[in-house]
């Protein structure tokens, strides 16, 4: 057969085409490799959840495309961070879907109401600190009498708190019952595609023995524990992260080169969990940020038993003598600093409570490796440790991850004029005015170059 060139040539061509790329070959392999190659290969089917958070952030680029067409404009980032931390879990966890996120549509009631708790039940501290363990502990009235009390007394706090609640449950039980129709029609119908955790949840339910299986109001329960521990929690962090990417413009510019270059070097639009994280500078960003400002700073707990806590020094007591341990008597309220452990300057060092995302570039320090921090996440108590650590550390990680992808490829943020109060009760809250209730972080957004 002839050759449409000159066969010499190729011929003559070949070994310095071989030469070439065993040079690159060898180049790419020991003197500049990028951190994707490590994770090259076919996606893990098991992990195609990524591509379904891609899809959902995805619609928010599309609104904030539409929002920057004639230019800079400031938005309320908690508004669709919330939005699509909601429909996230909404479609991952539930198999529904609440939100189809456009500028057009309103966020779902759902959202409205779950995004409310934590400002409302901030003003019911002390009701909620001596009046409600006495009232679970004594079991105190029924659900109906308790919920016609709340109508007379006036208590704003109280009626929205009620008000919510009813929403969620109203929501929730709307659910439930559509996937008890569709359990009850045949599982593969009922699944679908997708095995969300309220459906497999059912499924299993439905076979257990009567004695493990859970009653429908724990079931509906779990909706709004699931919706509630995903959306205030993930939203708080996303919103930190911009406003800090905001401040930081340094950091943004290096974030948005680096994923620039991922995606040039993937040749596609979407990474998979793997090669997602393997981006150092986007894991430092979202470390870092955890690390400084985890969106729950404290927990609460009720001391079972008389304890004694040993500390990991010595402090002086009120009569001035040293002490190595505290008593704590059974049924003593504790509250332990998760943020006081992410940033120990004696294990951090002097630096601590500066954001500086490359500190996870090099190994931590040794003292914080020798502390031993029980945290399921990156020696930080941030996701807590133990039996009651976060179980959705890693889904969270992954829907900011996608969500800063996606948005610092696209968009410039730039802090918008009003300052941002960070209320720290409960879950950290970004406010612009103290006497609202409402969170709001507004920020200014342009389209990247
Ligand atoms: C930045 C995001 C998040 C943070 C900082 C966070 C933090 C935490 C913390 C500190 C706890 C322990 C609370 C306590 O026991 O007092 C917890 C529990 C929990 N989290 Fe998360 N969380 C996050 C995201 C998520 C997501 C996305 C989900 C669900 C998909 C989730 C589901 C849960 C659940 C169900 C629990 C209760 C676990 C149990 O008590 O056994 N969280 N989370």
């Amino acid at each position: 057969m002839d050759l449409p060139v000159d066969s010499s040539v190729v011929v003559k061509a070949v070994p310095s085409a071989i030469a070439a790329l065993i040079v690159w070959v060898i180049a790419r392999r020991f003197v500049f490799p990028h951190p994707l190659d490590k994770v090259r290969g076919p996606p893990n089917p098991s992990l195609l959840a990524a591509s379904q958070f891609f899809a959902i952030t995805y619609k928010l680029r599309d609104v904030f495309l539409q929002k920057t067409a004639e230019g800079p404009q400031e938005i309320d980032f908690m508004r669709w961070a919330t939005r699509v931390s909601l429909e996230i879990i909404a479609q991952s966890g539930f198999g529904t879907s609440w939100d189809p996120i456009t500028e057009e549509t309103d966020e779902h009631p759902f959202t409205s109401s779950a995004k409310l708790i934590v400002p409302w039940g901030k003003k019911l501290l002390l009701f909620r600190t001596f009046v409600m363990p006495l009232i679970y502990k004594y079991n105190l009235g029924t659900p109906a009498l308790q919920r016609f009390l709340i109508g007379l007394t006036p208590s704003t706090p109280l009626k929205e708190l009620r008000n919510i609640v009813d929403t969620m449950h109203c929501h929730s039980l709307k659910l439930v019952n559509e996937k008890k129709e569709a359990l009850a029609k045949g599982s593969g119908e009922f699944r679908n595609d997708h095995k969300d955790i309220l459906g497999i949840l059912m499924e299993e339910n439905a076979k257990a023995s009567e004695e493990d299986r859970l009653p429908d109001n724990e079931v509906i329960a779990q909706i709004s524990t699931f919706t509630f521990a995903a959306m205030d929690t993930t939203s708080s962090a996303l919103c930190r992260i911009f406003w800090l990417l905001a401040k930081h413009q340094d950091v943004q510019d290096k974030l948005r080169a680096e994923i620039r270059e991922a995606k040039q070097n993937l040749n596609s639009e979407e990474p998979n969990y793997d090669q997602l994280n393997a981006l150092p500078y986007l894991d430092g960003v979202i470390r870092e940020t955890l690390r400084l400002y985890p969106p729950g700073a404290v927990v609460g707990r009720e001391c079972r038993k008389d304890t004694i806590l040993p500390l990991s020094k010595p402090i002086k007591t009120v009569d001035g003598t040293d002490t190595q341990e505290i008593f704590i008597p059974k049924d003593t309220t504790i509250f332990a600093s998760l943020l006081g452990s992410n940033t120990n300057p004696e294990l951090w060092g002097a630096d601590t409570y500066d954001w500086k995302p490359e500190r996870w570039f090099s190994p931590v320090p040794e003292k914080v490796v020798e502390a031993r921090i029980p945290g399921v996440y990156s020696h930080l108590m941030t996701f807590l440790g133990g039996g009651r650590a976060c179980i959705g550390f890693k889904f969270s990680l992954m829907e900011m991850k996608v969500l800063i992808y996606v948005l610092v490829d696209q968009f410039k943020f730039t802090p918008a004029e009003q300052e941002i109060i960070w209320t720290m009760a409960g879950f950290t809250t970004p406010l612009v005015d103290r006497s609202k209730v409402q969170p709001e972080m507004p920020i200014m957004i342009s389209r990247a170059d």
